[in-house]
């Protein structure tokens, strides 16, 4: 990079381009005073330039919808893809990082799915990959794991990643929105993915934490075996019970190491409501993190949205501007990151939540807490609820620690018997301090 200006080569602007261009516009000199040179935005990718955008009113950004026009311009110093999906991006990163241009992205499903590739081509061409705003939003948890904890390693990781999911949840628990109307209104507000599936059914946050695991433990674990599980599951019933014990229902991401062995995965689980996970609330995400120095950590603040994410991407600008070296993406030296050794899900143990809905019949409860018991499963809470003759009536159980394998071996078991009317839900308990 040279010059006084530096010329970024955007494609997309949508939530996060937007952010990017109106700080860049309303921090330009404070920018200019940590870089000694100003950043402006030359030429942004949409689909549809003659979209009604809302931009800075002095933003002189020229519109194009052909892919050349950023691969193809030598004045460009870094080009910044913030237009989501795998192919154009795939193609354009690609491109980018050959032509020895730096590249920032916010794309966590490409870099969960092909980032051993992407890394490797980043360092054979000796430029930077920046990611700072593919994780958590706004939270800068990428250069934390990088630089502030470089010389930890990380025992355990526990995040609220995804703030479509935690805005959803909460909705759904401070004011009875149904689930529905909250996801509508995380879309109206720029949280959610162009394929909210993602957000919902857990993939946003298992694509973050493939990330995480990279930076905290250097290994590479396979999207593909990681257990993911969302919160379409997550019934209004469940909120209000988990309230009654003195817990929120979370879409939690986490990854514990044993005996060099790392336990991870995505799944919905009661926290306390007082711990420090159960106030995360809206589209905020944290992150807490236990290293082997330093002990606990956590990082807080708003995972999703156009300012925070823009906040985040024009931080990784500034480093590639400011840092002359060949920037170090992965955090370690190798840029091709071994497989990760991964503990099988089956043997992982935690306390659980279940409500079965059952037929209200003498002996329901002794036939469940037998099977229960014959799994190894011990119980440490039931409440029942009574309903009105003949109907179904909801049952709780809330467990000490079980392993994985024998919990759905129970659930499989019970769900055959004929007084269940309806099939058993199941959450996870988180274990404090988180
Ligand atoms: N929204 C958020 O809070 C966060 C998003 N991210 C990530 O940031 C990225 C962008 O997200 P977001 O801003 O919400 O997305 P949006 O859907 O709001 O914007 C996408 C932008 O990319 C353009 N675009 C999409 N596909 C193409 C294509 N094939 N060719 C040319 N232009 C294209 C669109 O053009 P047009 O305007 O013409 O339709 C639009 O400007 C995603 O990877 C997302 O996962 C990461 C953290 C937070
Ligand atoms: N859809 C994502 C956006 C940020 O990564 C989320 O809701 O967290």
């Amino acid at each position: 990079m040279s010059g006084e200006l530096i010329r970024l080569g955007l494609a997309g602007l949508g939530t996060v381009g937007t952010g990017l261009a109106k700080i860049l516009a309303s921090n330009a000199d404070w920018i200019e005073r940590r870089l000694g040179r100003r950043v402006e935005i030359k030429t942004a990718l949409v689909r549809d330039p003659s979209k009604k955008r809302d931009l800075p009113e002095n933003a002189d950004i020229r519109l194009t919808s052909d892919v050349q026009d950023l691969l193809g311009d030598p004045e460009l110093d870094i080009i910044v893809e913030l237009m989501g999906g795998q192919d154009t991006a795939y193609e354009l990163i690609t491109g980018a990082l050959r032509s020895g241009r730096h590249v920032v992205t916010a794309n966590k499903a490409l870099l969960a799915h092909q980032g051993n590739e992407l890394f490797a081509l980043a360092a054979e061409n000796q430029v930077g990959l920046g990611y700072e705003a593919s994780i958590a939003g706004g939270i800068p948890i990428v250069q934390t794991l990088k630089e502030g904890l470089a010389g930890n390693q990380i025992k355990v990781l526990t995040g609220i990643l995804n703030g479509t999911a935690n805005f959803i949840l909460s909705e759904m628990t401070s004011r009875g929105l149904d689930f529905q109307s909250a996801l509508h209104q995380a879309q109206v507000k720029g949280y959610a993915e162009a394929d909210p599936t993602l957000d919902i059914e857990g993939m946003d946050a298992a694509h973050k934490l493939i990330l995480l695991i990279r930076l905290a433990h250097g290994q590479d674990y396979p999207l593909s075996r990681l257990p993911v599980t969302g919160i379409t599951h997550v019934d209004p019933q469940d909120i209000a019970f988990a309230d009654e014990f003195g817990y929120r229902i979370k879409l939690i991401a986490q990854v514990r190491e044993t005996n060099g062995l790392l336990d991870a995965g995505v799944f919905t689980a009661l926290v306390r409501r007082e711990s420090i996970l159960g106030k995360v609330d809206g589209a905020f995400n944290a992150i807490l993190l236990d290293g082997d120095a330093v002990g606990p950590i956590m990082l807080y603040g708003q995972g999703a949205g156009d300012l925070p994410t823009g906040s985040a991407v024009l931080a990784d600008i500034m480093n590639l501007a400011r840092n002359g070296r060949t920037p170090n993406n992965t955090g370690f030296q190798n840029a091709m990151l071994p497989m990760a050794s991964i503990l099988a899900p089956e043997l992982v143990s935690s306390r659980h939540y279940f409500r079965f809905s059952v037929l209200d019949r003498p002996g329901v409860l002794a036939s469940i807490a037998g099977v229960l018991g014959q799994r190894n499963i011990s119980i440490a809470q039931v409440v029942q609820k009574g309903s009105p003759a003949g109907r179904s009536v909801p049952v709780v159980f809330v467990t000490h620690k079980a392993q994985a394998q024998d919990v759905q071996a129970a659930i499989r078991e019970i769900d055959n018997q004929s007084f269940i009317a309806a099939p058993t839900v199941h959450h996870r308990i988180l274990s404090s301090p988180a």
